[in-house]
């Protein structure tokens, strides 16, 4: 597969979620435009960059489509593990989250420096302290982090995940983390999404 560019693999990414709960057989790129407001132009050069075959002119084969979007994301391979670092308030409100289970991404473990909250708070998956962070996420075979720490802690704590096969971190914290470059990080926050609001609204 070709080498494609992140704000389409973003776009991709959408387009697969949406597509799940689309009942139509084809899809044209003026179809997509409408859904979602990406120009037919940009939908086109983003599914120019996977694996299909099929043509534009009478729209694209939505299973088609479909099946090389999860090539695209891994969808087809077996389960990918996942773990929660910090388990404050917005950790602990991870821990109940029940959106990934249609999906192939499933937690197996939490961690937290303070052993009350790994002893005190309930959880489907087993809650550690950090001090064995490595030895579990290596024994689990634990691909994705998601780091819900305070700020000062980010960084050592996204160092310490990057160093022990980590492959990619989704960031809530404001920290902006340097990591290797075989590791993905995805921020997700709040006061970013309202900034960025803001600067595209007032351009
Ligand atoms: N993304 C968003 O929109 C958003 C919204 C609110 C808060 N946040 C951020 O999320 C993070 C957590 O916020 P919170 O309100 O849950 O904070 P919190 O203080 O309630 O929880 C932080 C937890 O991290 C644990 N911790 C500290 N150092 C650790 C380490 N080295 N290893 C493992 N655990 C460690 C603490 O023991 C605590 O349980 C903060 O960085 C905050 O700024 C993001």
């Amino acid at each position: 597969m070709k080498e494609i560019p992140r704000p389409s693999k973003r776009r991709l990414v959408l387009l697969k979620r949406l597509l799940s709960e689309y009942e139509e057989k084809t899809i044209t790129s003026q179809k997509i435009e409408s859904l979602t407001g990406w120009s037919a132009a940009v939908v086109r050069r983003d599914i120019s960059l996977l694996n299909i075959h099929c043509g534009a002119s009478n729209g694209y084969k939505v299973c088609e489509l479909k099946a090389s979007l999860d090539e695209l994301m891994d969808s087809d391979s077996q389960e990918q593990k996942c773990c929660i670092v910090g388990l404050g308030r917005m950790g602990q409100a991870l821990l109940d989250n029940t959106e990934l289970q249609s999906s192939q991404f499933r937690i197996v473990a939490g961690f937290d420096s303070n052993v009350n909250r790994t002893e005190v708070l309930r959880s489907v998956f087993p809650l550690h302290p950090t001090t064995i962070l490595e030895s579990v996420i290596q024994s689990e075979k634990i691909e994705y982090a998601i780091l819900s720490v305070e700020k000062e802690e980010a960084q050592p704590i996204a160092t310490r995940l990057s160093s022990c096969g980590i492959k990619g971190i989704v960031n809530y914290t404001p920290c902006v983390l340097t990591v290797p470059h075989n590791v993905e990080v995805e921020n997700v926050c709040l006061l970013t999404a309202l900034e960025t609001l803001c600067a595209q609204s007032s351009k």
